[in-house]
């Protein structure tokens, strides 16, 4: 077949309803305005110091407010979606052109990342519709674990069975333990599928037994450990932090006997621990990934490189030709760097108590980051073209031929491919080198991900935000309070960092990529920065309420429309979005606590350890005490007592109207924080000893400011 001309690989659609949108946006705005003009006009000079501070200090807060509310508006301006053609792939290019895909799996702890996980993520990245002799899997062990390097050897011989058995049955996800938990089996009508199918399930239970039970009893069997020469290399292992590189390469797919029971060619499939010294910073995930880059370059070099985190699964096996359709658009392909898919969960509870959905980053976000220049790269679920992961800059000759860069072939055996190999995965290889800085993925920021796609970009190449419909990829989100707030706090803090560093994208990014690129990456940059305003507006209003100090107009006054019309219309618009997200209203309520409990401390630690060790001070302790939310009840009770004494009856609720809903809302917000700590009795309640020091703290604090 001759390449045909018939259209582009890709098309791209705006969302729809957008002059609805900025409709609301010009009301919000002027809204704003009129707050603003009360702020100025109602300045109480007269009224003591106290009260004309704290009156500033909100206006502040309002100013900041509005200027993050204009940073969610530019990126939902003009969202777009792209729809991928994989037939016109088939159409436009011949089987032979198709690049080769070498695929990044990372781990790091074998208790926290459980073997048998790593190996349906693998074994579903193996299944992928796509020819098995262009697909390479690299998985980079961290932990440096022999039971990881088990699951792997168990995965190599359970492909041989698992892949013919997707291709034949069509089967979707490729992940065995994620396809056994949800499919139903096939009914007895044809008693052959039927055979096959339970006999598949019984291998894959098998498998899953042997590494269950090789971890509970810490130990790999000896007549396992004779099966694979790579299990010696643990000999020498003394801790993960302190050990040689560990290649092993468990599937060669060039040689004619890695073939699955049908006589097809397997995928490559490569064990990486990559060395570890004390002496050495091994610089986490980022690290992982640049040895793995090194690595796969001498063994496929395969031009298109596909990373996911390892409890991220597959759950689409189109992915690599929806993602190629994008690379290999004659039009614009030659310019994109990277194509990144939305992050989605499989764990998550029905009303997603912890607000992890990551819905409105998926429907809207992300598409509106797209449409002014390219999604950030996240760090799972992305394809890259290896030459711009690499370091290199976009320019005309960008673009490629395909054809011509599959002729490489790599022709040392496996061992001695192993044994050249180490040297690139070894501690000192990196020593004065460009690794970590131009090349690569960059070191020192939590968020190495954002940090090295910002890089990329600002090296004149554009991204795409690819979400055909089904789920590419699932993964795992955090399932506690704590984990989810902590890992808020890393992401708010390597954000941060970029935003006080000379990459800040307002900097570092002008005339580079696009001014609008450059305030959506401010969205999440300044995450951490809104932890002050907000502190502010949950504190300050209600301890002046406690001090009779009104800070908001009257409710008979005719100020009080721009304050109840902006606050109103913008949380109905959060939950109209969310709602057009596919989320439920209840969804919403619980990430309106979590927007708070993140900003109120994730955020809040994450500021502060981003400034101080920007001074030079070290780390400081991460606690997270729910002090903030008795506070807001003190506040109501104060109002409570006051009108219980009865001194102006009529005149407070008018006063401090808004104010006291402000308070109200914020215990409302709060109430499962209360009950946790007053009411509950089963193993969510919260410790006596929390629920003591917050009561004292929040005592405290309201009789000094009385
Ligand atoms: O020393 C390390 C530490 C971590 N990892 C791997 O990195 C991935 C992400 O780590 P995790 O602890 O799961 O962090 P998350 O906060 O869940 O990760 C999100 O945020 C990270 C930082 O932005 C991104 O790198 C990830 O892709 C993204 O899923 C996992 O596969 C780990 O195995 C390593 O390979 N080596
Ligand atoms: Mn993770």
């Amino acid at each position: 077949m001759a390449e045909n001309e018939n259209g582009p690989l890709f098309e791209t659609r705006p969302v729809k309803g957008r002059f609805v949108f900025k409709l609301f946006v010009v009301s919000v705005a002027v809204g704003i305005g009129f707050i603003c003009a009360y702020r100025l006009w109602f300045l109480p000079v007269a009224s003591g110091k106290l009260h004309g501070w704290a009156w500033i200090g909100l206006f502040l807060c309002e100013l900041w407010f509005s200027f993050y509310w204009f940073l969610t508006v530019i990126c939902r301006w003009n969202p777009v979606y792209r729809f991928p053609y994989k037939n016109r792939l088939s159409q436009s290019y011949e089987k032979e052109t198709l690049p080769g895909v070498d695929i990044f799996v990372c781990t790091a702890d074998p208790s926290a990342e459980p073997p048998l996980m790593v190996m349906n993520t693998v074994l579903s990245v193996m299944a992928y519709d796509y020819p098995p002799e262009k697909i390479n899997i690299y998985l980079s062990d961290d932990g440096a674990s022999d039971f990881t390097f088990y699951a792997m050897l168990e995965a190599s011989s359970f492909s041989k069975q698992w892949l013919p058995f997707c291709r034949k049955l069509k089967v979707e996800p490729r992940s065995p333990e994620a396809y056994f938990k949800t499919a139903i089996e096939p009914d007895n009508h044809d008693p052959v599928k039927l055979k096959h199918w339970l006999s598949i399930k019984k291998l894959y239970e098998e498998a899953k037994m042997r590494i269950e039970t090789s971890r509970k009893m810490k130990k790999i069997p000896e007549d396992i450990r004779k099966q694979h020469k790579g299990f010696r290399e643990w000999d020498f292992v003394t801790s993960k932090n302190d050990h040689q590189t560990i290649l092993q390469i468990l599937i060669d797919g060039r040689d004619p006997n890695a073939v699955d029971i049908e006589g097809n060619v397997l995928p490559t499939l490569v064990y990486l621990a990559r060395e570890k010294r004390p002496q050495y910073h091994h610089h986490f995930k980022a690290g992982a990934m640049n040895a793995l880059i090194r690595v796969s370059a001498r063994i496929s070099n395969g031009p298109i490189v596909l990373n996911v985190d390892c409890d991220m699964y597959s759950n689409d096996s189109d992915s690599i030709k929806d993602s190629l359709c994008v690379f290999m658009d004659h039009e614009n392909g030659h310019e994109i760097a990277f194509v990144q898919y939305p992050q989605a969960f499989h764990n998550l509870t029905k009303n997603d108590l912890y607000g992890n959905s990551c819905r409105v980053f998926r429907k809207l976000e992300f598409p509106g980051f797209d449409a002014n220049g390219g999604p950030c790269y996240i760090g799972t679920g992305c394809f890259h073209r290896r030459d711009a992961l690499c370091g290199k800059k976009y320019d005309q000759t960008c673009k490629v031929d395909w054809k011509r860069l599959n002729h490489r072939r790599v022709e040392e055996s496996a061992s001695v491919l192993e044994a050249t190999c180490k040297v690139l995965a070894s501690c000192s290889f990196e020593q004065n080198s460009p690794w970590g800085k131009e090349m690569g993925l960059k070191y020192g920021c939590p968020v190495e991900d954002i940090i090295s796609g910002l890089s990329i970009q600002c090296r004149g190449w554009k991204s795409i935000f690819l979400d055909p419909g089904r789920e590419s990829f699932l993964g795992i989100a955090p399932t506690t309070l704590s984990t989810m707030l902590i890992q808020h706090k890393r992401w708010a803090e390597g954000h941060f960092q970029i935003f006080l560093s000379r990459y800040c994208t307002l900097l570092y990014g002008h005339n580079r990529i696009p001014l609008q690129l450059q305030l959506c990456y401010c969205l999440g940059n300044l995450w951490a920065a809104n932890c002050l305003p907000t502190l502010y507006y949950v504190l300050v209003p209600c301890l002046c309420l406690l001090r009779d100090i009104p800070l908001f107009p009257k409710i008979s006054s005719p100020w009080v429309l721009p304050f109840a019309y902006v606050s109103i219309a913008h949380r109905a618009y959060s939950l109209g979005e969310f709602l057009w997200c596919g989320c439920t209203f209840q969804a919403w309520c619980n990430e309106q606590r979590m927007w708070l409990f993140k900003r109120t401390t994730s955020y809040f630690f994450a500021f502060f350890d981003t400034v101080l060790k920007l001074l030079g001070y070290s780390k400081s302790a991460f606690v997270i005490t729910p002090k903030l939310a008795m506070l807001n009840l003190f506040g109501i009770f104060g109002v409570v007592k006051k009108l219980a004494s009865g001194a102006d009856h009529r005149e407070l609720p008018d006063r401090f109207g808004l104010q006291i809903l402000l308070c109200l809302l914020l215990v409302a917000l709060n109430w499962p924080v209360y009950k946790a700590m007053f009411y509950r009795k089963d193993k969510g309640r919260m410790p006596a000893s929390v629920t003591y020091k917050s009561i004292i703290y929040a005592l405290l604090v309201s009789t000094l400011t009385l």
